[in-house]
């Protein structure tokens, strides 16, 4: 039987998303298109009636504008807001900027897979020459964490996860266990992490996990946090996998 729930979402588009470019730490702002799909979101979840107590999202402004026009359209835009780096999307390192279809005519798509898909190979390092180094290396948002020694410079899935987790398990998990129904507005891969872990997905299985923009998906747990529903999208079932194709498609070069 199902004691809590939860809903997920990811940012809508981002206009890096748009560019088709890897973003990571960079801060994209919503294109048009995902501020209309955030809202659409929010729509969705106010159609299926769905209250939140707290909401979580990361320190990135394509996650944070996502979930204020979900709230707009909830009618809570009053809700306690927690923000963390731990919820940021993966640290894309050296990849950051390039642009997904050319790096596979550069590098080839298996490589690209390589680099977006798989568990625990990592991007390159992003090293200080790299355009966007010190805008995210010196951003004032980082004032309070992470550390310098923990502060990336690439994340495979593997990194991500292991500082995504340590928030589901001490914030998130005890404010379910206080009867808090709570919404996580953040990123493709950070998500996925998450994702893994409640599914306790193989490190193969989750390669094939692509996360579409906008669209919230539901979780239930039973009592020991084991889904009895998984990732219950709040959409039409061919919007949702065309969307989730969409994604899957960005690393084919053109
Ligand atoms: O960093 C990025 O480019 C995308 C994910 O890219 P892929 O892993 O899907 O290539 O992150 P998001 O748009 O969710 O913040």
């Amino acid at each position: 039987m199902a004691k809590y729930q939860i809903v997920m979402v990811r940012h809508g588009e981002s206009e890096w998303n748009k560019l088709n470019k890897f973003c990571g730490w960079h801060d994209a702002n919503l294109s048009e298109t995902g501020i209309q799909e955030a809202h659409a979101a929010g729509k969705a979840l106010k159609d299926a009636d769905f209250k939140f107590d707290i909401a979580h999202t990361s320190v990135l402004t394509r996650a944070q504008k996502t979930l204020e026009a979900i709230l707009q359209e909830t009618g809570q835009t009053d809700l306690p807001i927690q923000k963390t780096w731990r919820l940021n999307e993966r640290h894309y390192g050296g990849l950051t900027g390039l642009n997904k279809a050319e790096t596979a005519k550069k590098h080839g798509e298996a490589q690209v897979q390589i680099w977006r898909r798989s568990f625990d190979i990592p991007p390159p390092p992003m090293e200080p020459d790299n355009p966007h180094y010190a805008e995210i290396l010196e951003d004032p948002r980082y004032a309070d964490g992470p550390s310098k020694e923990e502060f990336p410079m690439f994340e495979s899935l593997k990194l991500t996860i292991a500082r995504t987790l340590p928030y589901w398990n001490d914030t998130i998990v005890p404010q379910m266990k206080e009867g808090k129904k709570i919404l996580i507005a953040a990123h493709g891969n950070s998500l996925r992490g998450i994702v893994k872990h409640l599914d306790q997905m193989s490190d193969e299985a989750i390669m094939g996990l692509n996360l579409p923009t906008g669209i919230p998906f539901v979780y239930e747990l039973d009592e020991n946090f084991k889904p009895v529903v998984s990732m219950k999208f709040l959409g039409d079932e061919e919007t949702v996998k065309k969307a989730i194709e969409a994604v899957a498609a960005q690393g084919k070069a053109k």
